[in-house]
């Protein structure tokens, strides 16, 4: 709390302390929409409306449906005294004597025999059950905990021992059409409740009765009552059969009775029988009944026995609450078809009206009823089917109160609740009535129905189906609730001038074509709208005359309706779009990735390939049984040569022949067998090479004297790896028994030549070096033992003249001896070598 001492006004006391019970409050800016609907459009300075504020949103289009649909809510037409706009949902409650006096007959039964599917009816017999009804209804004075207040309330008492313990207090429910107390009339009944349904019937307005109530509670008294008390069918069939229509020479009436149950046999699904015929089975498609039989009724008697046969046979069985208890939902239909015919009996216009009533089976509490097995499966599924239907009333409610709340669809759950779709979702016009016991017993039955059905009060009809007054007279634009868009395109062509002018073409026989002729005559488009307000706005509609004010109102709350509708369409569909979009951008990037992984796969499939083929290379050498490893080589069949096998080189247009280990045994190179995949082996490069020389070169035996002697026709032995191992080399090239020498002097031969450089012997490039006449010093080691010289060499000696050393050789040479020749031309390297072994021999 703040207080401050405010500057004294003149004229006041100058102690006067103003105490400020809240903090000052700053005025807040007025929504615009506030201004708008306070101001008139003439005193606004500034543009009311601002369209370029912001894209519609989602929510916004919502808001826009809640601004503008109560904008003709606001300012409602005046309904004239006869022209009732909307209608409240009737909800009429009847009240059952506390003690009822049986009109049963001498074996028990009340008139009507008792029924049940698949069992066969039962001999009445005073039962345990039965004995304890007894019993109790004598032993205990049962106190009424319902009062009626007024006609339309009535005031629930809680029984002394809740009010102690749940401290539950007297309620009053208000708002009935009608509360009928417990020893009203049945005539009572249907002159309140039934009459007006009756009289919309005959003017050719379809409408429904539903009893709803505790099991017991007397509904099906209500009804179907019982001879001494007929109820509400066989007093609307009287009626209708005393009523005499004013033109009723221009016009022709019949009726048709159809009648069929809803029934769950020991809960196993619902069944539909039909109970005007041989209770055939049926089923249910969309909100109609295939198969199901009408009778044509003729006269009250007819009909009533029709009512009494099918009554006859629905499904009732005994209860701990009712000695009769309806074990299904019973429905009968009543149509009304009328027919004008015209003076030259050539045109005929109809008029189909339904009138429906439903007997609800009572909903059942497990304690009260003592059901048990296949009872108790049947409880489940009336008990099932009454919150379903009091759920389809519940969510109509909720829905006219927020449109923004959608229409569940609870009717779905049940076939009772599928079938009554229409009056469920407020498009045809119904009425219940409750019924309730008023013993104390009967409390929590009582408050939980009347709690469940008193809200149903503020359901309201807007948009249903309007009576037509006669045959001839125009509809009422309200009349047209559900417009197929299916059934408007079919006959959107159709000429409607016979709606407008009143007369019918051909025969019409079913309520469909009745529907597709209201429609014809309300189809809304093209739309004109003269006039500036609401209240003055006419519409011409399809080439039809001006209509009334109150329709045009609910043409343009439509139009409205529709226009956001079609905004809320387009703001969806952008966003599908949006996602379409994206969903696109994804599956590029999946292909794209789809792609590539391909690409992977490729390569690593390339280069499993390759590896394979280094392996298959690799496996050229294979083991023999001597622990050896054998290449598998192929002769090149031109040159003899071997080379290591190469997939490459192999394939026979190489003329390439492949040898198989089996096959190529006895090369033996051992050497090579190490390198087989390093190196292309043994290789001939020189083409004079003879082959023999090769035989010896691989031959283990041969221990490659040849090198020596045939250094200057080849290279002899030529190892192509880099890779080749120095001990594959020496092995090869450095036989070391008997050219010690040549590995130790690798001067001395010129023949052995390694390629490559890695190879641990001498390389080309020492090649000059390791010749005799350029390195001398090799020469002057004296202590180095040579080996024994090779055969060649011998040859070479023995046949050398040493003491012609000095003269020159040649032809120009005199006295000499003619050096023997082997048939082989002297190398340069053997000449030197020769040379020195002379000289070391004179010394
Ligand atoms: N207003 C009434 N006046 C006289 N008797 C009544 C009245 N209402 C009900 N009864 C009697 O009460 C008994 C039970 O009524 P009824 O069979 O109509 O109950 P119900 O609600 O149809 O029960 P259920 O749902 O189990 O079929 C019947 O014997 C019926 O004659």
């Amino acid at each position: 709390m703040e207080s401050s001492t405010s500057p004294t006004p003149a004229g006041t006391c100058p102690y006067t302390v103003t105490v400020r019970r809240n903090p000052p409050r700053r005025a807040r800016a007025t929504p615009s929409t506030a201004i708008a609907a306070a101001t008139p459009a003439s005193c606004s300075s500034k543009p009311q409306n601002r369209r370029d504020i912001a894209p519609i949103r989602l929510e916004e289009i919502l808001d826009d449906v809640v601004i503008h649909v109560p904008l003709l809510e606001v300012a409602p037409p005046i309904p004239q005294e006869e022209e009732v706009v909307s209608e409240n949902l009737r909800v009429f409650l009847r009240i059952r004597p506390l003690e009822v006096v049986k009109t049963t007959s001498k074996n028990g039964n009340n008139g009507n025999r008792a029924r049940i599917k698949g069992i066969s009816p039962k001999k009445e017999r005073t039962t345990k059950t039965d004995n304890a009804l007894k019993k109790k209804s004598n032993t205990k004075k049962t106190e009424t905990c319902l009062v009626v207040k007024d006609s339309r309330s009535v005031k629930l008492l809680p029984p002394a021992s809740l009010q102690d313990s749940k401290r539950i207090k007297t309620q009053v429910y208000d708002g009935f059409n009608h509360v009928f107390e417990s020893g009203s009339l049945q005539e009572e009944v249907y002159e309140k409740v039934m009459e007006p349904l009756v009289s919309d019937f005959l003017r050719g307005k379809s409408g429904m009765l539903a009893a709803m109530g505790s099991s017991g509670s007397g509904k099906t008294h209500t009804i179907f009552g019982c001879p001494r008390e007929p109820g509400i069918v066989s007093l609307t069939l009287r009626r209708l059969y005393h009523h005499i229509d004013t033109n009723s020479s221009e016009f022709s009436r019949s009726y048709f009775i159809s009648m069929f149950e809803i029934y769950s046999e020991r809960g196993k699904g619902e069944k539909i029988f039909d109970l005007t015929s041989d209770g055939a089975e049926l089923s249910l498609q969309q909100s109609a009944i295939k198969g199901l039989q009408e009778i044509m009724v003729s006269d009250i008697t007819e009909a009533e026995c029709a009512i009494a046969r099918g009554m006859l046979k629905r499904a009732t069985a005994m209860t701990n609450t009712n000695s009769q208890s309806s074990r299904s939902q019973c429905i009968i239909n009543i149509r009304s078809f009328l027919k004008k015919i015209d003076d030259d009996k050539a045109e005929v216009r109809a008029k189909n009206a339904v009138l429906t009533i439903v007997d609800l089976a009572g909903a059942e509490r497990e304690k009260r009823t003592g059901n048990q097995g296949a009872r108790l499966l049947e409880s489940n599924f009336i008990n099932n089917t009454s919150m379903v239907f009091g759920l389809c009333l519940r969510s109509l409610l909720e829905h006219q109160k927020n449109p923004k709340k959608p229409l569940q669809k609870h009717f779905q759950n049940s076939l009772l609740t599928r079938y009554l779709r229409d009056y469920l979702e407020g498009k045809k016009r119904m009425t219940l009535i409750l019924t309730v016991k008023p013993g104390e017993d009967d409390y929590l039955d009582t408050t939980y129905l009347l709690r469940q059905a008193s809200p149903y009060m503020k359901i309201k009809f807007n948009d249903v189906e309007e009576p037509s007054h006669l045959l001839g007279q125009k509809r009422h634009i309200q009349a047209l609730p559900r417009i197929e868009q299916s059934k408007r395109k079919k006959f959107r062509n159709k000429d409607a001038s016979m709606i407008d002018e009143g007369d019918g073409v051909g025969d019409v026989h079913s309520v469909l074509q009745e529907e597709v002729i209201l429609e014809q005559f309300q189809e809304p488009e093209p739309l004109e709208v003269s006039g500036s307000s609401p209240s003055h706005l006419k519409i011409k509609c399809n080439g039809c005359k001006f209509l009334k004010e109150e329709y045009c109102i609910e043409l343009v709350k439509r139009d409205r309706n529709d226009q956001i509708m079609r905004n809320f369409s387009k703001a969806l569909w952008d966003v599908l779009k949006q996602y379409k979009k994206k969903l696109e951008a994804s599956e590029n990037e999946t292909h794209n990735l789809k792609e590539s992984l391909q690409k992977e796969k490729f390569r690593i499939s390339e280069l499993e390939k390759e590896l394979n083929d280094q392996k298959n290379c690799h496996s050229c050498c294979t083991q023999n049984s001597t622990g050896f490893s054998i290449p598998i080589l192929c002769t090149d069949t031109n040159s003899d040569t071997v080379v290591c096998l190469q997939p490459e080189q192999c394939e026979p247009k190489n003329n390439y022949k492949v040898h198989t280990e089996a096959s190529a045994p006895k090369l033996e190179v051992p050497e090579c067998s190490n390198t087989s995949n390093l190196c292309d082996a043994v290789v001939c490069k020189s083409p004079k090479m003879s082959p023999q020389v090769h035989d010896e070169a691989f031959s283990p035996k041969s221990e490659v004297p040849e090198c020596i002697s045939t250094s200057n026709l080849c290279d002899v032995i030529v190892c192509k790896t880099t890779e080749l191992s120095p001990q594959v080399h020496a092995e090869t090239f450095a036989p070391e028994p008997e050219f010690p020498e040549c590995s130790n002097t690798s001067n001395l031969c010129e023949a052995v030549v390694c390629k490559s450089p890695k190879m641990s012997l001498q390389g080309p490039k020492d090649e000059a070096k390791h010749r005799f006449s350029n390195a001398p010093s090799s020469v002057e080691k004296p202590r180095r033992r040579l080996g024994p010289p090779p055969s060649l060499l011998l040859k070479d000696i023995s046949n050398l003249d040493l003491g012609d050393d000095n003269k020159p050789k040649g032809k120009g040479s005199r006295g000499g001896r003619k050096p023997v020749t082997t048939g082989k031309a002297l190398t340069q390297g053997s000449i030197s070598l020769l040379k020195l072994l002379g000289n070391y021999h004179n010394v």
